[in-house]
């Protein structure tokens, strides 16, 4: 391939700017373009997990792994940075190490806690978005357990967690398997322990059909969770949550709260660009941006759409979809590099699987619905397998699920 030598800039190792990256290694060759990627941390998290960190069901070490497992040091610069602006008409990217200047940039800077303007929400709640959030959540759940014979032992340990959507029901299903072991290392007998789950919709996981929900609602409510739904909070303080019923409101209380109901994109993205909206932004068909040739969004920063027209929505955002989208922005890149037109993104939806721990789950894949072990053992082939595209069988051997 000849061409002019460009400087190519991934903003985020995350699902999507790490499988950019991966792909762009396979397809260019070592002097077809300066590639650099920049992100937070040396390593990536597998942000999937983050709900088993937080629960304690794995290390979080488990769960990363360093960026340069992944890098082709001949052909990508990795630099550990924080951004802190993005300069979109005179191509260059802000840093906390220095100033980048680019030709081609590839935004992926995920997501972080959206908290609605629900007052004291983000003072007083745990979130799960980060190895750093989960830890925190973690860590204050297991004190709970800890501190309970010196507290004289009168209250109950209460766990509430806000939002029964996907993550909140997936941190559920690890809860009902770390708190009985919680409860047999600190010698609490589990009928002490709550675990409510607060769901502001009329229902909840409504990816799934009715019978799906039903078994995962109650597989949790056998092991000891409890659920309020079309129950909205109003606010969290230290006591708990303030909730809304029957037009009342009234306050439960809690030892531990943990909100699982929102993100949103990065909020760089506003700083950057015009027409963000919860820190997403509506890409075109080859993924970049209105205006800006060069740019491409994609990940938790991009509002792919799904139809065309007034009944266009955004495909939720999700890491199969984020991993389809770097690969797809691989490619365009490299059909740019050789003067060819970028191709439209189309996605490939394999299903979901929600996990209830370990050992069981609930799905829909190839379009067929799964529950039970086999929704369990399909979800530990999702993760590993997001590992084996992004890192290869050797990366997918000492962090996958399997070994
Ligand atoms: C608990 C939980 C469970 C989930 N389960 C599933 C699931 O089962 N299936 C599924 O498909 N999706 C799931 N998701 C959603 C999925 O994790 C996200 O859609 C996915 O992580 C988005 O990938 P991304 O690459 O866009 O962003 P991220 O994974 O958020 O990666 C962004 C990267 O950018 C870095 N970064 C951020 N800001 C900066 C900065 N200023 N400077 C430098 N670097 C920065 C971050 O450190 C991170 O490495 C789950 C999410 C959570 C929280």
């Amino acid at each position: 391939m000849s061409f002019e030598r460009k400087k190519i800039l991934v903003l985020g190792a995350g699902y999507a700017g790490l499988q950019t990256v991966s792909k762009l290694q396979k397809l260019l060759g070592h002097q077809d373009a300066d590639i650099t990627l920049i992100n937070k941390n040396e390593y990536h998290y597998e942000a999937t997990w983050l709900h088993e960190t937080a629960a304690g069901t794995i290390d979080w070490e488990d769960g990363v792994y360093p960026v340069s497992k992944v890098v082709d040091a001949s052909k990508v610069k990795f630099v550990p940075a924080e951004v802190t602006a993005i300069h979109k008409d005179e191509k260059r990217v802000e840093t906390n190490q220095g100033d980048f200047e680019y030709d081609i940039l590839v935004t992926a800077l995920g997501f972080e806690s959206e908290t609605f303007g629900i007052e004291g929400m983000e003072e007083h709640a745990h979130s799960i978005v980060s190895p750093q959030t989960a830890l925190a959540a973690r860590h204050e759940i297991e004190r709970n357990f800890a501190n309970y014979k010196n507290s004289g032992a009168e209250k109950d340990i209460s766990i509430l967690v806000g939002g029964a959507g996907f993550t909140g029901v997936e941190f559920l299903g690890e809860l009902v398997e770390s708190v009985p072991v919680l409860c047999e290392k600190y010698g609490i007998d589990y009928s002490k322990v709550n675990l409510t789950c607060v769901e502001a919709a009329p229902s909840m996981l409504p990816m799934f059909p009715e019978n799906l929900t039903d078994y995962a609602v109650k597989y949790l409510e056998d092991r000891g969770a409890k659920f309020m739904i079309g129950t909205p909070i109003v606010a969290a303080n230290e006591d708990g949550f303030v909730v809304k019923i029957d037009d009342e409101e009234q306050q439960l209380e809690a030892s531990s709260v943990i909100w699982t109901a929102g993100v949103r994109g990065n909020s760089l993205m506003e700083e950057s660009f015009d027409g963000v909206k919860r820190g997403r932004i509506v890409v075109k068909p080859d993924l970049t941006i209105e205006g800006y040739e060069d740019i491409y969004v994609i990940g938790d920063v991009a509002a792919v759409m799904n139809g065309e027209g007034d009944d266009a929505r955004p495909y939720p955002t999700t890491a199969q979809i984020a991993m389809q989208l770097g690969e797809h922005v691989a490619k365009n890149i490299e059909l740019t590099l050789k003067g060819d037109k970028k191709e439209p993104f189309k996605y490939d939806d394999k299903g979901t699987v929600c996990s209830l721990g370990s050992k069981d789950g609930i799905g829909i894949v190839m379009g067929r619905e799964i529950k039970g072990k086999k929704a369990a053992f399909m979800k530990r082939v999702i993760d590993s397998r997001a590992i084996l595209k992004i890192g290869g069988p050797m990366l997918a051997y000492s962090k996958g699920k399997f070994f």
